[in-house]
């Protein structure tokens, strides 16, 4: 469990502050830590030993496949779940955090594949859901329709006409919107849980160029993916994950792409599985 120095969630409502960039001995501070974070559902242990760190202006790739406890590490920074072993540190201070408004309050947002966007609704109704600007009683929609199609143009988002519901978007168009909203409300680390995996090469193209926009404009972004060629494209940090504990951990300068597909395809154990065959064969 986390120790001494931990403080339960008591923050709520936007992002509050960044923290100091650097520590007191002039390195870097990380905006999210994670030392030696493990976590277990009853007997299932789905995490151990995780030691991982959000730098502002980076983008940390977590890959790994089918029940390596990606969605277990998400959910212990976006407060869903309180981890059961180590230190999870925001900003510096340890924390435990216990629901998502805790974590969006410290400036943790994530973006999950469903997107929780309202099919329905317009694109400037969605980008202030649950953030709705008011004039008196009633909504103000001209400022809420100006200020989402200034932020979509910031991050030089193409969308079009603003009171298109966004159903009819394309899938690559919902993530973007979703990433901009996240980073117009204050967010500092920004989680995306598989943003391109349901999506084509051109979408896919355009959700990568944005998460580069959110890494440029300063932000921690965690880009959780299966597909090594989709993190090397955008990452400066790699975080394997098998079966719970971290497989490989480095930095873009330690690593090449065909190092990163070959671990996610099994690195060593792949390498010795050659070895045996050939064994066979002679
Ligand atoms: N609520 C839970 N109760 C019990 N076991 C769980 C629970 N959630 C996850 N697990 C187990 O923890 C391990 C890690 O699962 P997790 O969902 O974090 O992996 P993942 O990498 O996100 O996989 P996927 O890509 O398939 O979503 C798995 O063995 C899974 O069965």
């Amino acid at each position: 469990m986390s120790t001494a120095a931990q403080h339960d969630d008591d923050v709520t409502g936007r992002a509050g502050d960044p923290g100091e960039d650097h520590r007191s001995d002039g390195r870097r501070a990380p905006l999210v830590e994670m030392a030696e974070v493990g976590k277990s559902y009853g007997n299932v242990q789905a995490l151990r030993g995780v030691n991982l760190s959000v730098y502002p202006g980076e983008v940390t790739c977590v890959l790994g496949d089918n029940g390596a406890g990606k969605s277990t590490l998400i959910k212990i920074m976006a407060g869903l779940h309180e981890h059961t072993e180590g230190t999870f540190s925001v900003h510096g201070i340890s924390r435990n955090l216990s629901s998502p408004r805790a974590a969006q309050g410290l400036g943790i947002a994530t973006v999950y594949q469903d997107l929780a966007l309202a099919p329905l609704m317009s694109v400037w109704r969605n980008f202030f859901m649950g953030n709705e600007l008011r004039k008196g009683l009633f909504l103000d929609k001209d400022t809420m329709r100006r200020v989402a199609d200034e932020e979509l143009q910031k991050m030089g988002i193409e969308i079009g006409d603003l009171d298109r519901p966004v159903g009819g978007l394309s899938g690559g168009q919902k993530q973007c919107i979703a990433i901009a909203r996240a980073i117009y409300f204050g967010a500092k680390v920004i989680i995306l849980d598989e943003p391109t995996a349901a999506l084509g090469v051109k979408q896919s193209g355009v959700v990568l160029k944005y998460i580069a926009a959110a890494r440029d404009a300063g932000l921690g972004v965690v880009f959780i993916t299966h597909n090594p060629h989709h993190a090397y494209l955008v990452g400066n940090h790699f975080v394997v994950l098998k079966l719970g504990r971290v497989s490989m951990d480095a930095h873009r300068s330690e690593v090449t792409l065909e190092q990163l597909t070959a671990e996610m395809a099994g690195g060593q154990e792949l390498t010795e599985l050659q070895h045996e065959m050939r064994g066979v064969g002679a």
